[in-house]
C-alpha cells in the first residue's frame, strides 16, 4: 500500500509525518519503517510520525510514534514540534493559542509562536525509577556497571525512557563507545536513550544523545528536556537552560517538582513523497 507522507526535521532530528486522519490504523510493519527509514535505500529517517484523530477527546489530535528500527515510543520532543507545525500548515490548528495533542505516553499541550517555532509543555519529568522504567531503588543518580567501565546517570521519563550522563567533553571518544552499551543496559528494561551532557554552565549545556531505536541523533528533543530536568534536579541548572545538540538548540524552562517542562524550538518542512 503506498504511503504519502511529508519529510520534516527538528534541528536535524529528521521524520516523516504521516496523514492518517482520514484513514487510521495502516501502521507498516516494523519490518517495512525499517527499511523505509534506511539512509541508502529507503527515504532516511530517525522516526515515522502519524498522525490521527485523538481517542483521548480532550485532545485536538493523536501522533503516533515509531523509531527507525520499527520500535514504537511513548515520546518525541522533535517530532511534536514537527507535528504541530504540519497542522499548522493544514490551517487544522489556530496559531499563538495553547493546543492539546495526545501522544502515546498521554496529552502535551503545544503553541506555535510563529513560522515554524513551536513550544510545549511537556509535562512534569518523571524521576521515580519504577516509571522510567529503571530497575533500581530511587535515588538521586544510579552508577552502572557498563562492560566493567563505572558509569553514573540521572535517569528521568519524558514520556519515554532517559539516562543522562555528565561528562567534561562530549566529542571523548569514551562517549562513542558508551552511548551504544548503555542504551541496552540491561537496568533499563524498555531500553533508554543515552544523553551525554557538557556543563558549560548553570543555562547552558552541551548535549549528544544515543537514541533507543534510532542510533546517534543530531538532536533529541526529549533527550534536552531530560538533560536540562536532571541538571536541574542536581542543582547544576537553573529554570532557563540552553541546550546545543550537534543540529541546533532548544530552549528548556522548567521551575522544578510540580511543574511541567517547556521546550521551545524550530520545525522544518523538506520535502512531501509518496513511496
Ligand atoms: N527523537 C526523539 C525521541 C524519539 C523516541 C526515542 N528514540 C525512544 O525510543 O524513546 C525526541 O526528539 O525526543
Amino acid at each position: 500500500m503506498p504511503i504519502r507522507f511529508t519529510k520534516m526535521h527538528g534541528i536535524g532530528n529528521d521524520f516523516v509525518v504521516v496523514d492518517w486522519r482520514e484513514d487510521a490504523g495502516h501502521v507498516p510493519s516494523a519490518a517495512r519503517i525499517a527499511r523505509l527509514s534506511h539512509r541508502r535505500t529507503g527515504i532516511g529517517f530517525d522516526q515515522l510520525l502519524s498522525i490521527e484523530p485523538a481517542r483521548d477527546p480532550s485532545c485536538a489530535f493523536y501522533y503516533g510514534i515509531w523509531n527507525a528500527d520499527g520500535t514504537p515510543s511513548g515520546q518525541c520532543g522533535n517530532g511534536v514540534r514537527c507535528v504541530a507545525a504540519w497542522l499548522d500548515r493544514e490551517g487544522a490548528i489556530p496559531r499563538h493559542v495553547p493546543v492539546r495533542l495526545e501522544s502515546p505516553s498521554g496529552p502535551v499541550v503545544v503553541q506555535v509562536t510563529g513560522e515554524g517555532m513551536v513550544t510545549v509543555d511537556m509535562g512534569e519529568p518523571v524521576f521515580d525509577p519504577a516509571r522510567v522504567p529503571l530497575d533500581r531503588p530511587a535515588q538521586a543518580t544510579y552508577t552502572l556497571d557498563v562492560d566493567g567501565d563505572e558509569v553514573t546517570v540521572g535517569a528521568v521519563s519524558m514520556g519515554n525512557p532517559h539516562a543522562v550522563v555528565f561528562v567534561d567533553d562530549i566529542d571523548d571518544p569514551r562517549v562513542d563507545r558508551l552511548g551504544p552499551r548503555l542504551t541496552v543496559h540491561p537496568a533499563f528494561p524498555a531500553g533508554v536513550n543515552v544523553g551525554f551532557v557538557q556543563r558549560l554552565g548553570p543555562d547552558h549545556l552541551r548535549l549528544r544523545v544515543h537514541e533507543r531505536g534510532s542510533g546517534w541523533t543530531q538532536a533529541c528533543g526529549t533527550g534536552a528536556c531530560a538533560a536540562a530536568a536532571v541538571a536541574h534536579a542536581l542543582g547544576l541548572a537553573g529554570a532557563r537552560v540552553n541546550v546545543d545538540l550537534p543540529g541546533g538548540r532548544l530552549a528548556i524552562d522548567w521551575n522544578g517538582p510540580g511543574q511541567p517542562l517547556w521546550m521551545t524550538g524550530p520545525a522544518a518542512f523538506v520535502f512531501e513523497g509518496e513511496v
